[in-house]
């Protein structure tokens, strides 16, 4: 069942969500418009139970190759708040965050509470490699090429790429990336930690889908949980998780996958999941 959007394409297979970004003439590079639908698609998809997980690639040669320079120029239809050229250089006072909708995207890749799989080939660079580094794991071919490239065009890293970068690659690896801003070809990225699977040319997509087809499979709502349990830690004591996972499992418990899951090892037979 394929569903219309102007920036992104939007199906689903066997319980997987494919979202494909698509503008393929700009390398799919992320302007408000689409980032907007982005955002917005993510925020249905947490409350859509037969979207179990969710795929996310790029239409075209690239995966995304970060925020539309039109608008971080000022000169687009629509320019980043107070980067008009008449305004430069912008006075601090005056400063304005561009976090609107393309801040948003990252916040609803974690809230979506569903696992994301990120399937890349060519460039993944600024936003577009942030996107990929909140996915929860990043299937990759041979034609992949990442940076942190911000600095590269005089803007700071943004879009949680401070956040998530040095979770992934360690801290002196991320500084060395948003300071140079240098393009990693895909065996360097793999070495680095940013691509999970590293695969042939062509293969980022159908090695992607079989996995997430395979989380879809699972016990959903246990599934969801952890990978909430997972991203919590990043942010509270061990005490805190404690409490929460408590809570949390309580909840899971009471599932008819739990149900299904202990009765099925009992029985000694598979369990049928149904996400619920
Ligand atoms: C290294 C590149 C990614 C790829 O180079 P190459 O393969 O040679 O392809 P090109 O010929 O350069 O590009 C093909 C066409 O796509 C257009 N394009 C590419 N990137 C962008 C972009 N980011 N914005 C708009 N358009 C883009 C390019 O102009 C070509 O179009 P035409 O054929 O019509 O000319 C290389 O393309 C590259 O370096 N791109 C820019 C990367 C970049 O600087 N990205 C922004 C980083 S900052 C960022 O992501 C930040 C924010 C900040 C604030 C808010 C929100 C989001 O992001």
């Amino acid at each position: 069942m394929a569903e219309d959007y102007k920036y992104l394409t939007f199906r689903i297979e066997d319980n997987v969500g494919i979202i494909t970004l698509n503008r393929p003439d700009k390398l799919n590079a992320v302007s408000w418009d689409l980032a907007e639908e982005l955002a917005a698609l993510l925020l249905k998809l947490r409350y859509r139970d037969e979207v179990r997980t969710i795929l996310l690639t790029g239409e075209g040669r690239a995966f995304c190759a970060g925020g539309d320079v039109d608008f971080l120029s000022g000169e687009g239809d629509r320019p980043m708040p107070g980067t008009s050229s008449a305004d430069r250089p912008i006075p601090r006072s005056q400063r304005k965050s561009p976090g609107g909708p393309f801040f948003e995207v990252m916040r609803q890749l974690v809230l979506v509470d569903k696992p994301v799989i990120a399937a890349i080939h060519g460039h993944a660079v600024g936003a577009g490699l942030a996107y990929a580094l909140a996915c929860d794991r990043r299937f990759a071919d041979s034609t992949t090429k990442m940076a942190a490239i911000f600095t590269n065009v005089g803007v700071a890293p943004d879009c949680g790429m401070s956040y998530f970068l040095p979770r992934i690659v360690g801290f002196s690896n991320a500084l060395m990336m948003v300071e140079t801003a240098k393009v990693f070809k895909a065996e360097e990225c793999k070495e680095l930690g940013l691509i999970d699977e590293l695969v042939p040319e062509g293969k980022d997509f159908e090695t992607a889908f079989e996995y997430a087809r395979m989380l879809a499979q699972r016990a959903s709502v246990a599934v969801d949980a952890a990978r909430r349990l997972i991203h919590m830690s990043q942010y509270m004591t061990l005490d805190e998780i404690l409490e929460f996972e408590g809570a949390i499992g309580v909840c899971v418990a009471g599932s008819a996958d739990a149900k299904e899951g202990t009765m099925a090892f009992m029985e000694k037979r598979k369990p049928v999941y149904r996400g619920v």
